[in-house]
């Protein structure tokens, strides 16, 4: 049998200096905006729908998050660069998707993999470091229970070992490639294959 791969090409993106648009207010909306917060707590975001769960408010409120009231016109794609269609209904979610590949805006209609250029993974923070999970949506259920497993592995040390390799790194004299060779011979031993 012919062994699948993963093709998806991750990024890491500065949420804070994007601006996202999330369309629609109900429980899957909800799940993205919590994501995307816990993850990038400063996401320049806002959202549109004809109305909000009052979980999706509070959120909103704690974030000064701009929650506008109405229903989807592509007017609301102005300035727009990352979209996020949420809303229970799919005519609206294909236009959303339509709507943004006119104008080059990255869409995923959630939970739609064939109505997304990208999509979101599971998340692991742990101080600087960030694991991007994805299974290229073949089991999102796996990607969480992987996400899961992350967070309780990865030691929180983690974040100090990359604070003290930073400041060695910094400190290193000599050009390019020495650097280099020194980085890579003091991080040689550092996670030991079994
Ligand atoms: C990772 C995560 C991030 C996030 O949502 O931010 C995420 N889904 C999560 C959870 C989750 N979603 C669903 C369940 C119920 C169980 C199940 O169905 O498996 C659970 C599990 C649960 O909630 O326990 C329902 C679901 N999801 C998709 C479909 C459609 C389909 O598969 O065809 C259906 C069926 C809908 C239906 O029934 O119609 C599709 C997508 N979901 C993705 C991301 C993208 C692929 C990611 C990857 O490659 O793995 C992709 C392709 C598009 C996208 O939406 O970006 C987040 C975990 C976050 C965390 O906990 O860390
Ligand atoms: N809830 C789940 O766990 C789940 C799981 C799998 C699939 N889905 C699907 O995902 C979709 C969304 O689910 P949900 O639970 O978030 O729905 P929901 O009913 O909780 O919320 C729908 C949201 O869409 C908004 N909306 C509808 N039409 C709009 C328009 N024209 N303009 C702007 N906003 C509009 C509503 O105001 C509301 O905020 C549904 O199609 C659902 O079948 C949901």
């Amino acid at each position: 049998m012919r062994k699948e791969t993963n093709e998806l090409f991750p990024i890491f993106l500065k949420a804070e200096e994007l601006n996202i648009l999330i369309v629609g207010g109900g429980n899957v909306a909800l799940e993205k905006l919590s994501f995307l917060l816990k993850s990038s707590p400063k996401a320049k975001v806002k959202l549109l729908a004809k109305n909000y769960l009052a979980e999706v408010e509070e959120l909103g409120l704690r974030h000064n998050i701009p929650l506008h009231i109405g229903a989807y016109h592509s007017n609301v794609l102005q300035n727009i660069q990352i979209v996020i269609a949420a809303t229970n209904n799919q005519m609206v979610n294909q236009g959303i998707y339509d709507d943004c590949k006119s104008k080059q805006i990255l869409v995923n209609v959630a939970d739609t993999p064939y109505l997304c250029d990208y999509y979101l993974g599971g998340i692991v923070s742990k101080g600087n470091l960030k694991l991007g999970i994805s299974t290229n949506g073949k089991s999102p259920t796996l990607a969480k229970r992987l996400r899961e497993f992350f967070e309780d592995f990865l030691p929180e040390e983690m974040d100090e070992l990359i604070l003290n390799l930073n400041t060695y790194r910094k400190e290193l004299k000599g050009d390019f490639s020495q650097k280099v060779k020194q980085l890579n011979e003091v991080t040689a031993d550092l996670l030991h294959k079994k």
